[in-house]
């Protein structure tokens, strides 16, 4: 598990200030989401911490180890599973563990079990749906060497019930693992339903606006959304949101 910790980051593109001394931390174990409005600075954030972009100015660490700049430390998804078309489904979820160690195979099928794609080993990414993909690519983060994992917006492309039913799967999976996750997102609810904590951020520059700590009792099921305390903070952060637009 692992902690990361981003310390006055500042980044620039040309005459445009991204972000501007901007923290943030994600404890081990804990599960945080960034919302944001659209532009604001949220892939950047992650390609800073997986080393695809230099900072101008601040430091971030992983378990105090400094990795500006540094690719390979975290385990990164995109909003596209990204998934190899000639590689079956098992080859495909071992493919990051291949870059530093002889895969365990035994591992990669029981994760693929749990996964509800055991029947689809050696089936190849055209012949599963969606959210079946998605499933993939997140056993394929889980299984990497690194124990933090960045999740950018994995369900943005699911319909609504599949988007659903991938949170909860989630949930499940994370809830006995444990990695360290920083999720972002646009969905409110999806935020407050998965994380520990929610980071609100501002635009031009982006900095965090608001904390939200998420206390609600894990693990959670479905019905939780449908509480007057899940109802409400999800008001408090559509307003805190709102308020970011309307600037
Ligand atoms: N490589 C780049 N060169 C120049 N400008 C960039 C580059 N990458 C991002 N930007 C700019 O930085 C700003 C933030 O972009 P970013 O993709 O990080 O936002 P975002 O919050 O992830 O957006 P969205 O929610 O729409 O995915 C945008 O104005 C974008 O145009």
């Amino acid at each position: 598990m692992s902690t990361l910790v981003l310390e006055n980051i500042t980044k620039r593109f040309g005459e445009q200030m991204i972000l501007d001394k901007l923290d943030l931390q994600v404890n081990d174990g804990e599960f945080v989401s960034l919302l944001g409005p659209s532009g604001s600075g949220k892939s950047t954030i992650f390609h800073l911490i997986g080393g695809l972009y230099q900072a101008d100015q601040g430091m971030i660490r992983l378990d105090n180890e400094t990795i500006n700049g540094k690719k390979g430390s975290i385990s990164y998804m995109p909003q596209t599973p990204s998934l190899f078309p000639w590689r079956t489904v098992l080859e495909n979820v071992i493919l990051n563990v291949e870059l530093y160690q002889k895969p365990d195979k035994q591992k990669a099928l029981e994760m693929l079990e749990r996964a509800g794609l055991k029947d689809y080993a050696n089936a190849y990414p055209h012949e599963l749906s969606g959210g079946m993909r998605q499933r993939v690519a997140f056993v394929r983060s889980l299984l990497s060497p690194q124990s933090f994992i960045c999740l950018d917006e994995p369900f943005s492309s699911l319909d609504e019930f599949t988007r659903l039913e991938m949170q909860k799967w989630l949930l499940s999976i994370w809830e006995q693992e444990r990695p360290s996750v920083l999720f972002v997102t646009h969905n409110i609810e999806e935020a407050i339903f998965l994380s520990d904590r929610i980071l609100v951020l501002g635009s031009k520059p982006a900095n965090v606006i608001k904390e939200f700590s998420i206390d609600f009792e894990r693990p959670r099921n479905e019905k939780l959304t449908l509480s007057t305390a899940f109802l409400e903070t999800k008001k408090e952060i559509y307003q805190t949101l709102r308020g970011v637009l309307d600037v």
